[in-house]
């Protein structure tokens, strides 16, 4: 296999006055694959996203993003080159209507927007594409609907499309079945199978059932760093990471 990685991170390092929430961490995610970062509480991966997507800047080490260093660039020039996040906290405008917001997404001056809206040709497909979206995770029957008239799980797959609409090259996933009950559980991870379907996706769950079925690689960090890495099995089996983290979710 010849191809550069989609993402690699090398001795990327977060400090926070003196303390290192992300130290030393060298990541590679490898193009078309689902990679899981796991860890306990304060391990550093929300940490670890915000320097990805240029919410932070790093304290050193370097970002490289396919095949470009895209250190200590801004989320508003990361976007556009193709990384997509979908955030943990519920961050939908509830008198809004699903097709709004995507259209809202669609035409942000981080996403695709400019261009499509330039080229009159082109705006027809760019207000085909707020449908597709939602009919992609489920949700064109309540495209005219309010964001507040959604459930929960339904609010997480919106955030979802949102994401989409850059069609990222790499997704970053926070979360994604936090706080949801077993059914919206399987159901998002059909829906990630899917999405995943010809893309990268990075995703954060503290779930083992939801890492064990999605990942093809898992990343476990602990105080800043990489613990271990390989296959769900590998890890799962490794000494290291059942003492720092397995072993008391499953007691
Ligand atoms: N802005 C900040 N200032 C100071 N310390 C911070 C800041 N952001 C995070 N930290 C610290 O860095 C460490 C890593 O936090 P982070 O949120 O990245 O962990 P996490 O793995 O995402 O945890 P969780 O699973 O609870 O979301 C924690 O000890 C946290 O308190």
């Amino acid at each position: 296999m010849t191809a550069t990685p989609l993402l690699e991170t090398r001795a990327l390092t977060k400090e926070f006055r003196g303390f290192r929430a992300v130290s030393e961490v060298d990541l590679t995610v490898e193009r078309g694959t689902v990679h899981a970062l796991v860890g306990p509480n304060g391990a550093g991966k929300t940490t670890l996203f915000n320097l990805l997507t240029g919410f932070l800047t790093p304290s050193s080490g370097a970002v490289v993003f396919d095949g470009r260093d895209i250190t200590g660039l801004a989320p508003e020039q990361i976007a556009p080159l193709g990384i997509a996040r979908s955030f943990q906290i519920t961050s939908l405008f509830e008198a809004m209507t699903l097709r709004e917001h995507l259209e809202l997404a669609l035409a942000s001056p981080t996403g695709m927007g400019r261009q499509w809206w330039r080229s009159v040709s082109r705006l027809a497909t760019f207000r085909d594409r707020a449908p597709h979206l939602l009919d992609r995770v489920g949700l064109a029957d309540r495209a005219d609907a309010p964001a507040s008239s959604l459930a929960y799980g339904q609010k997480r797959a919106l955030e979802l499309a949102i994401a989409l609409a850059l069609d990222p090259k790499l997704l970053l996933l926070d979360e994604p079945t936090a706080g949801m009950g077993i059914e919206d559980v399987d159901r998002t991870i059909a829906l990630v199978k899917e999405l995943a379907e010809g893309r990268t996706v990075v995703f954060v769950d503290h779930n083992m059932h939801v890492v064990g079925s999605l990942a093809d690689r898992v990343t476990v960090l602990q105080s800043g760093q990489v613990l271990a890495e390989g296959s769900y099995e590998q890890v799962r089996a490794d000494e290291r990471v059942i003492t720092a983290y397995l072993g008391a979710a499953h007691e």
